[in-house]
């Protein structure tokens, strides 16, 4: 698959001071060519060789490779000479999407400096800024990359103004690239080594490592990434880690070329992955610090748990295979401590779970890796954003909607603004629309601002007066009449007619604000069937019997199952 250096099995660390390692990351919008600049430099330093089957080696999921997106940060460690001397040179490949900019900020942290990538024809867009922030307040040298050049509407100046403008970066720092082509990329080799600062970090201080990232392997437990801050590790050694104060052993440890290459040991400055036992990636969490047992230090500073920020019901398309769901589930989230999952039980979909996502692409990429690697089919209800609910008799709070905080002219076509929005606005369909009525041109990137007040109110939909809890919404005010009348739509055109009237009604509280009517029809399946033929009218009353086994009962109307899919499931792109 991947095929590796030859002398790979020959490498000395020891031979690598922290002053000849440069730990970088490659930070951009989506698409600006982050994963075929890495791959380029791979190429470059022999960690893999120059074959197409090597496109987006650091890709390495299914649906990263289709989707041809990054999803999890993946780790590098390259060879490099540079005037006579050698230096280890650690890339860090990072995400681009909004979703896991969380992966972006834990991959900076084990970093000094950033290559920040932006393309030669798009300029700066919103995730360039978001994740320019980042690495500047972690002060960490960031190297201006402008990438396809080689496209015939490349347009390297405008950009570099852009640069200029927006980061206060001066043009002259800018390098220009083609990373399709290969084109000046040995001159990102060479500023990585005179522009990025090496790690501060002493052999002969204590071991002390950050955990940046971790995966669940089935033989070993957990890998762990990690950056070496101070001191020397080495296999054997007695490891604790400081949030949970468990104490491991070190099984294996080395070098990621991309491919694990063990080494026995890491040095301060070096970046790598380490085996000690760990059960659960709960237990090498994100941003936590390793320290020998009998070297005790104080932890690093600025853990920050992921938090999710979309739910989204997942049960089972049929109940026979909740154990399998149940295990597929488990094994994804031992790799993705991000993911938080609830127990959930729905009157219509039977047993399931409530899962919390950075974002909603975090959850598709969520959904399909199931579907993908577990072979699992999932019915994913409609996507939630966390409320607070403030209990009171009366009185609601005034409605809010985007508000304008400010603008910036990037250059004469490009504008920056910056709103306060409803989290729930945003999620579910907001970028979609803002790309059609944009033709693609608009980016769009958000952090949380927090809680806010908003006039948001709980519909019900009842069949025959009867709530059917699992129906249940929040809505904004201004939304409920519109949204109620869709969900009895959709509804009315899912329930098949019965021998009585249904009345399909949305309701806040008493009243009710939307209502459709599916009329009475007594449908008798020996209609037809008229003659003496017993057993195709046997094998007709079997059919219809088993109809009603998909059917559920709410009050006395029977709802087949594929109308609450219909109703809860997010509206297929
Ligand atoms: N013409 C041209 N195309 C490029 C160049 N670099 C990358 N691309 C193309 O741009 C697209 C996106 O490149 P990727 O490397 O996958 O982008 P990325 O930034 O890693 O994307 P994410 O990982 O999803 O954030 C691919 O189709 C690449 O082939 C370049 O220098 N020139």
């Amino acid at each position: 698959m991947i095929s590796t250096q030859t002398d790979k099995d020959a490498v000395d660390l020891s031979k690598f001071p922290a002053d000849r390692i440069r730990n970088f990351c490659i930070i951009a919008h989506i698409d600006h060519g982050k994963s075929t600049l890495a791959d380029r430099l791979l190429e470059m330093t022999g960690a893999i060789a120059k074959t197409e089957k090597n496109k987006q080696v650091l890709d390495k999921l299914q649906v990263e490779r289709e989707r041809g997106i990054t999803v999890k940060a993946q780790t590098a460690s390259l060879f490099y000479n540079h005037e006579g001397q050698q230096y280890l040179l650690n890339l860090i490949d990072t995400p681009g999407h909004v979703d896991f900019s969380y992966e972006v900020s834990r991959s900076i942290s084990a970093c000094q400096g950033v290559l920040l990538i932006v393309d030669a024809n798009q300029g700066i867009q919103a995730q360039t800024v978001a994740n320019f922030y980042l690495a500047f307040e972690a002060q960490l040298a960031i190297i201006p990359v402008i990438n396809k050049i080689d496209l015939k509407n490349a347009d390297p100046e405008r950009v570099e103004s852009q640069i200029e403008k927006v980061f206060d970066i001066p043009r002259e720092e800018c390098i220009r690239i083609s990373a399709k082509l290969g084109t000046n990329v040995e001159n990102v080799l060479q500023a990585v080594v005179d522009r990025i600062p090496p790690p501060e970090a002493s052999i002969d201080d204590p071991f002390k490592a950050l955990v940046f990232d971790s995966n669940f392997d089935h033989y070993r437990g957990v890998v762990a990434n990690i950056a070496v801050f101070g001191g020397r590790v080495k296999k054997g050694d007695r490891i604790v880690s400081a949030y949970l104060g468990k104490t491991y052993e070190v099984n294996e440890l080395g070098l990621l070329r991309p491919d694990e290459h063990s080494t026995g040991k890491l040095f301060a400055g070096q970046v790598g992955y380490i085996v000690a036992g760990m059960k659960d990636v709960k237990e090498a969490q994100i941003g936590d610090t390793l320290y020998l047992q009998e070297q005790p230090v104080e932890a690093l500073p600025g853990f920050k748990p992921a938090k999710a920020m979309v739910f989204a019901g997942m049960y089972p398309m049929d109940q026979s295979e909740y154990q399998g769901l149940r295990s597929a589930i488990e094994k994804l989230t031992l790799n993705d401590s991000s993911v938080t999952v609830q127990r959930d039980s729905s009157l219509a979909l039977g047993a399931g779970w409530r899962l919390g996502f950075l974002g909603l692409l975090h959850m598709e990429v969520f959904n399909q890796r199931l579907e993908q690697e577990y072979n699992a089919s999932v019915i994913v209800t409609a996507p939630t954003v966390p409320y607070k609910a403030v209990l009171s008799s009366a009185k609601l709070i005034k409605n809010r909607r985007a508000v304008q905080k400010n603008m910036l002219y990037i250059d004469d076509q490009r504008v920056m603004m910056k709103y306060l929005f409803p989290l729930n606005e945003v999620v579910v369909d907001f970028y979609d629309l803002l790309k059609s009525l944009s033709s693609g041109y608009a980016s769009f990137d958000y952090e949380n601002a927090g809680y806010q007040a908003a006039d948001l109110i709980k519909m019900d939909i009842l069949l025959n007066g009867r709530p059917v809890e699992e129906l249940i919404t929040i809505v904004h005010r201004d939304r409920a009449y519109s949204s109620g009348k869709a969900m009895c739509e959709r509804l009315k055109d899912s329930i098949p007619r019965q021998m009585f009237e249904i009345a399909v009604q949305a309701a806040i509280g008493s009243k009710v604000i939307a209502r459709e009517t599916i009329k009475a029809y007594k449908k008798n399946v020996l209609a037809k069937c008229y003659g003496g033929d017993i057993t195709r009218k046997m094998k007709l009353l079997k059919k219809q019997a088993e109809g009603k086994k998909k059917m559920r009962l709410i009050g006395s109307v029977e709802v087949p199952k594929d109308a609450f899919i219909n109703v809860l499931k997010r509206k297929q792109k």
